[in-house]
């Protein structure tokens, strides 16, 4: 089956996918905790504005994956101190879905930091042309851009960051690109990239 990029929360292990049938010629570059989705030296030139993004970045509040432009966004406001709900909602909100031939949801999440026990802080969501939907994430939570394009419960061992991005790009969903991962570790995150 082919969903599009995904991503998974755990709530304190993350991971984003590309899977791309029309782009595959791209990988994950980790630069410090911020991970950008870009095209390879190889790649055909392309004038769509939707395909080279940072795909997750870490925070002194929590880390965020995403499929686009609104990580950026979500990434700063969270650093600044909005809860995570509010964090994902209103980049995602005021970016809505992609203007592409597929209506291409935006989806993104935020695993938090485990050090504040009351505080709501892993959300998983997506923005598409009908719905805006952002949740708080209890157990490994699964959102993709096609098909499977609502948060659900979805099975996900991975304990650390180099786990997350292993299992996420082996996972059994076509057209595999390049994946990432984060993880809690210690008093921040830990990141890594599969490029196969
Ligand atoms: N984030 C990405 O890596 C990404 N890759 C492709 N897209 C969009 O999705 C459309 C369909 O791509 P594909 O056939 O690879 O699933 C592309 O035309 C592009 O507008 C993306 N946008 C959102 O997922």
């Amino acid at each position: 089956m082919y969903v599009g990029r995904f991503v998974i929360v755990g709530p304190e292990v993350g991971a984003y996918r590309v899977s791309s049938r029309s782009f595959p010629h791209r990988q994950a570059v980790d630069r410090d905790g911020t991970v950008t989705i870009e095209p390879t030296p190889d790649a055909p030139p392309s004038d769509n504005p939707y395909i080279s993004y940072n795909g997750l970045r870490v925070t002194e509040n929590g880390a965020v994956v995403g499929n686009g432009s609104h990580v950026d966004p979500i990434a700063e406001k969270l650093q600044l101190g909005y809860p995570a709900r509010d964090a994902l909602a209103e980049p995602l909100l005021a970016l809505d879905f992609e203007k592409d031939d597929y209506d291409t949801p935006r989806i993104a999440g935020i695993v938090g930091l485990d050090d504040d026990p009351t505080a709501e802080d892993a959300v998983i969501g997506t923005v598409r042309r009908d719905a805006l939907l952002v949740e708080e994430v209890t157990e490994p939570t699964l959102v993709a851009t096609y098909e499977n394009d609502r948060p659900e419960a979805f099975d996900f061992e991975a304990g650390d960051a180099a786990g997350a991005a292993r299992e996420a790009y082996d996972l059994d969903f076509e057209h595999a690109v390049c994946a990432a991962g984060v993880a809690v570790d210690g008093d921040g995150f830990e990141t890594a990239i599969v490029n196969e």
